[in-house]
């Protein structure tokens, strides 16, 4: 090794230790190789300094090398919750008609965290035992906040959380109805029904919505006729899944990969109620980079929107210099912000900004004004003056955007938004700190600039 490569491969195991070796990593390794889990002999786990437990490549990758190669039958996709017929008959021998009744009225990822709760609640029996005994124990994201911290929080950060709240406690409430209602006659549900808590379906959620990937079943299984089982439940697709060893490669925004099923010619389209595992011995899911990274470095991939309000509310994680964040603006505030300036909108001009999409997509990013912003603006601004055709007008504001007098109009609203995040930030700076609520904090310093930024141009 020459000593440039020295040095590089010292600097870099500064960043990270290996933990192959640990007794649950050795036990989660040696029951993938077992299930037929063929990854790049290249890659091993480990921690590093900045993003906690990853991938490690000990040579070099370069773009087009496959990363992983799973068996369909060992991720826990739209297939593993139909064949278990134990699972499904807590839907289907219950007390009340709940496909009926909850037809289309939870999410697949809450149906998918249900399912989660249903297999930890197994324990050692289970066959995802290993697998699941490696994920982690806590997700940081700012949902699990304190409520005291989750009032001071920027609006925008809180009203994620809502909305997560929502989905969750609704789809739980209707999970332990049906839970409540089913007819217990295993040992198997009886566990279930007594592990069934909000603070496990919470873990289950997170587990879901933080290690899916995208994953497209519709080569192999026919989804149309769902009306007696429990896929009838769900109001959306079915196509996430839960991948091991995959779920553990880190984010970056800079990878680009692609996942491929491998389906053998002779697999056909299966109709969902003639499924079972050996159809899908054969069927493979891959994934692939297209990035080359160096010996003794961290291999990424790109979970997709990259903004720091989906990393923190959805990952848990922050990613510092991040030029695509964005803040937005609300259309009914800012209408109430032009009715409080004597610029009250007529029913034509609403009518306008609502048929060309201007009521949405309103944000300021270190760039200015987002274009739909803009557009409105000069909708308030320009839609009686003479000679002007307003539609064309917008149009050319793709070229330029730096109309003075709309930026100043529009200031003040820009002003007080950034009045109202500094108090939070003041009123975040009296609580203990933590992960969780630091990124929070970075995410809010970072709309501070933006705001800045904005009202100095
Ligand atoms: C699919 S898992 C990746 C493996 C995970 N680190 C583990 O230990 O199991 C996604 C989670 O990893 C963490 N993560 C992913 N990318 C990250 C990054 N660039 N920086 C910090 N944390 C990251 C976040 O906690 C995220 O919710």
């Amino acid at each position: 090794m020459g000593r440039t490569q020295r040095k590089r491969r010292h600097k870099n195991l500064l960043k990270f230790y290996t933990c192959n070796n640990e007794k649950d990593l050795i036990l989660l390794n040696s029951w993938l190789a077992k299930e037929g889990v063929r990854y790049n002999k290249k890659l091993v786990l480990a921690v590093f300094n900045d993003t906690g437990r990853g991938v490690l490549t000990k040579k070099k990758i370069t773009a087009g090398e496959e990363l992983i190669n799973l068996p369909l039958n060992l991720t826990i996709n739209v297939t593993s919750l139909l064949m278990d017929v134990v699972f499904c008959r807590v839907f289907l021998e219950n007390k009340i008609p709940c496909l009926h009744k909850y037809n289309c009225k939870v999410t697949f990822q809450s149906l998918m965290a249900f399912y989660l709760v249903y297999l930890k609640s197994q324990g050692n029996e289970c066959k995802w035992y290993i697998y699941l005994k490696n994920l982690p124990k806590i997700y940081t994201v700012p949902y699990f906040l304190p409520n005291e911290i989750k009032k001071c929080i920027d609006d925008e950060i809180h009203s994620v959380i809502v909305k997560q709240k929502n989905i969750i406690e609704n789809s739980f409430y209707i999970f332990d109805e049906i839970l409540k209602n089913t007819i217990p006659n295993s040992d198997i549900v009886q566990n279930f029904r007594s592990n069934f808590s909000l603070c496990n379906y919470e873990w289950a959620y997170f587990t879901v919505n933080t290690r899916c990937v995208y994953m497209d079943l519709t080569k192999v299984i026919d989804l149309k006729n769902i009306e007696s089982s429990i896929l009838c439940l769900i109001n959306d697709n079915t196509k996430i899944s839960l991948c091991p060893y995959l779920d553990m490669i880190n984010h970056s925004p800079n990878s680009r990969n692609e996942t491929k099923l491998l389906v053998n010619k002779e697999v056909g389209i299966t109709p969902i109620n003639n499924l079972n595992e050996k159809i899908f011995s054969d069927v493979r899911f891959s994934i692939y980079t297209k990035n080359n990274f160096d010996p003794y470095t961290q291999v990424f991939i790109c979970y997709g929107d990259s903004h720091n309000l989906k990393l923190i509310t959805e990952y848990g994680f922050y990613l510092p210099s991040n030029d695509i964040d964005f803040v937005s603006f609300n259309f009914d505030k800012i209408n109430i912000y032009l009715n409080m300036v004597g610029s009250k909108l007529s029913n034509d001009q609403l009518a306008f900004i609502s048929n060309h999409g201007l009521n949405k997509e309103l944000y300021i990013d270190l760039r200015g004004l987002s274009f739909n912003f803009y557009g409105l603006l000069m909708v308030v601004k320009y839609y009686y003056s003479q000679n002007v055709d307003i539609s064309r007008l917008i149009y050319s504001a793709a070229v330029c955007s730096d109309d003075r007098v709309l930026i100043e109009f529009i200031k003040p609203m820009v002003k007080e938004r950034l009045v109202n995040i500094q108090a939070s930030l003041s009123k975040l700076s009296n609580f203990s700190k933590c992960f969780i609520l630091d990124n929070c904090i970075n995410l809010m310093c970072q709309y501070v600039k933006i705001l800045e930024k904005f009202i100095k141009c």
